[in-house]
């Protein structure tokens, strides 16, 4: 693998993920520009090198500048990295594709799906930017964690070889380790399902479920997502790796979740409003929940948990009964990624 120069990176969106990523590639030298829409964001990083309203207490390094002008953050990039909420996301990339030059890359870090369309964010960059190589950053990678440079893995997702070598130099290093995999589809649909089963296992645990319990669900949500995707066109390795189970082992074991938590919120007896707004982040899995709900429905692929907690929070169905329902199911074999168990 050749050794990557210093090269150019933009990151669109201030959020706590934009912030981490754009961080660690600026912790490797390049120079790094992160658009964002709050000038009082903007203001708050240059003066005090800190994103004080999604990553506090977290020094970002100087050579990362934030940018409240899309046009001059874009126009030179090598590298663009979208890290946006899915439903921002069309909108946001439609206005950057006039400001791009011909041989940049665009990667994103978005975990989500699009409404209406079911499509991924890669399928997305993909109508908007037919000319450009694209990728996709997914695998379990708590933002704040990511920050605070505790010892991280994600992958590089690409159809294009030379895009997840350039990424893999360009992000690795000593706190984060950055893998590849050519299944975007996979890697993608993953990174946007786990979302739902950290609902579900936050909400569990706020009803006081055991460890038993816990690993039933992550085990299971695992089964029913590559079921799911692997329909879909994925490849069924990928649910193994990083972006399959190593995501979704964090998100359903850690408070720094915000699906996590808002299913607890809901557990502890909120109503979904109450828990998202308490949250005041993105929670991609609330609407990936009702799209998946909906296509599984139309493919007709078995995912009882998705249909349980859509009937907890979009029904009113007691957890009780669903629970119950969940265990009486048709009894299955469990190694097999058709199975139909639980
Ligand atoms: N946080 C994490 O640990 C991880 C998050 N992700 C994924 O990254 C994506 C982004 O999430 P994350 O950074 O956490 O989200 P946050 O909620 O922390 O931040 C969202 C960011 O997007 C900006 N934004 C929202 N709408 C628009 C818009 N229309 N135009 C411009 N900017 C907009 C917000 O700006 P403003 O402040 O002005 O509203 C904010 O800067 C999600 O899909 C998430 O699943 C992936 C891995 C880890
Ligand atoms: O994707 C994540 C960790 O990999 C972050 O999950 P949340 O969006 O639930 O905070």
């Amino acid at each position: 693998m050749t050794q990557l120069t210093s090269s150019k990176v933009t990151v669109l969106g201030g959020g706590s993920f934009g912030t981490a990523v754009a961080n660690i590639a600026a912790l490797n030298h390049h120079p790094v520009t992160l658009w964002m829409r709050s000038e009082k964001q903007a203001d708050d990083i240059l003066q005090n090198r800190q994103n004080s309203r999604y990553l506090p207490g977290y020094r970002l390094v100087d050579n990362l500048t934030p940018s409240l002008d899309l046009e001059s953050a874009v126009r030179d990039a090598h590298y663009v990295f979208v890290a946006v909420p899915s439903k921002a996301f069309r909108a946001v990339v439609e206005e950057t594709v006039q400001y791009l030059p011909a041989n940049a890359r665009l990667i994103s870090l978005t975990k989500g799906i699009e409404p209406t369309s079911f499509k991924l964010m890669s399928q997305i960059l993909h109508d908007l930017a037919p000319k450009h190589d694209v990728g996709v950053i997914s695998g379990p990678n708590l933002a704040k964690e990511i920050a605070d440079n505790q010892i991280s893995a994600t992958v590089i997702a690409s159809y294009s070889q030379a895009l997840r070598q350039e990424v893999q130099q360009l992000l690795s290093c000593p706190s984060f380790r950055v893998y590849g995999n050519p299944d975007i589809y996979g890697v993608e649909m993953a990174g946007a399902l786990k979302n739902i089963y950290a609902i579900i296992t936050g909400l569990a645990v706020a009803l006081g479920m055991a460890e038993n319990t816990r690993a039933a669900i992550i085990t299971r949500s695992l089964a029913e997502m590559s079921r799911f995707a692997v329909r879909l066109g994925a490849n069924p390795m990928t649910f193994l790796g990083l972006a399959g189970v190593g995501d979704l082992i964090v998100t359903c074991s850690s408070q720094l979740s915000r699906n996590y938590r808002v299913g607890y919120y809901i557990g502890e007896g909120m109503t979904l409003k109450q828990a998202i707004k308490k949250i005041g982040e993105t929670a991609e899995g609330i609407n990936t929940l009702r799209m998946v709900n909906e296509k599984a429905d139309e493919l007709g692929v078995y995912m009882p948990l998705v249909k349980g907690l859509y009937a907890i929070i979009y029904q009113d169905m007691p957890v009780k009964e669903i629970a119950s329902r969940l265990m009486s199911g048709d009894l299955a074999e469990d190694v097999e990624f058709m199975s139909v168990g639980m």
